[in-house]
């Protein structure tokens, strides 16, 4: 939450200089203050553990948040009971006509198949265009991040010769940046992707800032200069185990995937998982919330700017 100050308080030039949000009585006075209304757009096979890896992130602040969980339509998942999906999810038209002052769109596993083959693509994109218009900020994770990047941006994904699969140092490229506030200038992440855009893409792109690099897995953290798009090409909401567990599935499907990078003690799967993601992870969804959503949204969110 922002921290009130006087006015007159010297700190406030030096927390205001360090783009440290800090308010002073008069704006205090004059803020409504609402539940925030957040949806979720779960792409991912293993959605009821995605639901409580992402809702676990949300619920690290003091903000009230109201929590829409979206499905692309209403086909029936293969990987979770239709039941729940009755039970719990919107369909994307039952709610576009509303807006959100947040929404996350999870990963997939789809970076094997060309954008076109996806089968909701035309909704996906249908979708992507709606949230420019009608939500504050948005996330876009993984799959979703190269996909968001592909739309808005032309940035093609490669297909890499093996998966990306483990937790990897990243170097904070803007200390100053909001979404970056307390982050250490080192930070960890895991990845777990076949679809990769080359750095110096991102770099050519107009209108997208990098803000966390790795020398070995590439650009996790990057976004548009408003914060409207968050693009995450790793996943700061995983579990200890979920790596494990996918590597065990790739086993399963006979697909020889190589020991997840930096995850495992000594690189061994018998070994203990080295969980050292989750401060930072847990850090990026709070900034996300108070500098890209809570301070920036419109009360009324009928006056958010198209
Ligand atoms: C081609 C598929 C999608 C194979 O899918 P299968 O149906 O055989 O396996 P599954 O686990 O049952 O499906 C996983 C989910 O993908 C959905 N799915 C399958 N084919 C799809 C298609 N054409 N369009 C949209 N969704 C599709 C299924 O409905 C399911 O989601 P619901 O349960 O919701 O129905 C991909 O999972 C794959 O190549 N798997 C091999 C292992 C691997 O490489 N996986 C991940 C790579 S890493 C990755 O892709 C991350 C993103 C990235 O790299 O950009
Ligand atoms: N990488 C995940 C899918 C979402 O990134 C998997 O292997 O299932």
């Amino acid at each position: 939450m922002p921290i009130k100050v006087p006015s007159e308080l010297p700190a406030l030039d030096g927390l205001l200089n360090e783009n440290i949000f800090a308010m002073d009585n008069e704006r205090a006075l004059s803020q409504n203050i609402r539940p925030m209304n957040v949806g979720i757009l779960n792409l991912m096979p293993n959605k009821i553990e995605t639901e409580l890896q992402i809702l676990r992130l949300l619920s690290n602040t003091p903000l009230q948040i109201d929590i829409d969980l979206i499905r692309i339509d209403d086909s029936a998942p293969k990987n979770t009971p239709i039941a729940h999906m009755n039970a719990f999810y919107h369909t994307f038209n039952d709610i576009r006509e509303k807006k959100y002052d947040g929404l996350i769109v999870t990963g997939a596993p789809l970076g094997n198949l060309e954008y076109e083959d996806v089968k909701y693509w035309d909704k996906m994109i249908d979708l992507m265009d709606w949230a420019k218009r009608n939500v504050q900020s948005t996330i876009y994770l993984c799959w979703a991040a190269n996909a968001a990047l592909y739309h808005f941006f032309g940035l093609q994904r490669k297909v890499r010769a093996e998966k990306l699969s483990g937790v990897f140092e990243h170097k904070v490229m803007d200390e100053k940046d909001s979404l970056m506030r307390g982050f250490d200038p080192m930070f960890w992440a895991p990845h777990s992707r076949v679809g990769d855009i080359p750095v110096s893409d991102y770099e050519q792109a107009e209108g997208i800032k990098i803000l966390g690099l790795s020398s070995q897995a590439g650009v996790y953290l990057s976004a548009t200069h408003d914060k409207r798009m968050i693009f995450i090409t790793g996943h700061p909401e995983y579990d200890s185990q979920t790596l494990a567990g996918e590597y065990s599935r790739d086993i399963g499907q006979g697909l020889a995937p190589k020991v997840p990078v930096n995850y495992f003690q000594d690189d061994n799967p018998a070994c203990d998982i080295l969980v050292r993601w989750k401060s930072h992870g847990n850090l990026l969804f709070t900034n996300w919330l108070n500098y890209c959503v809570y301070q920036i949204t419109p009360f009324d969110l009928n006056e958010l700017a198209e």
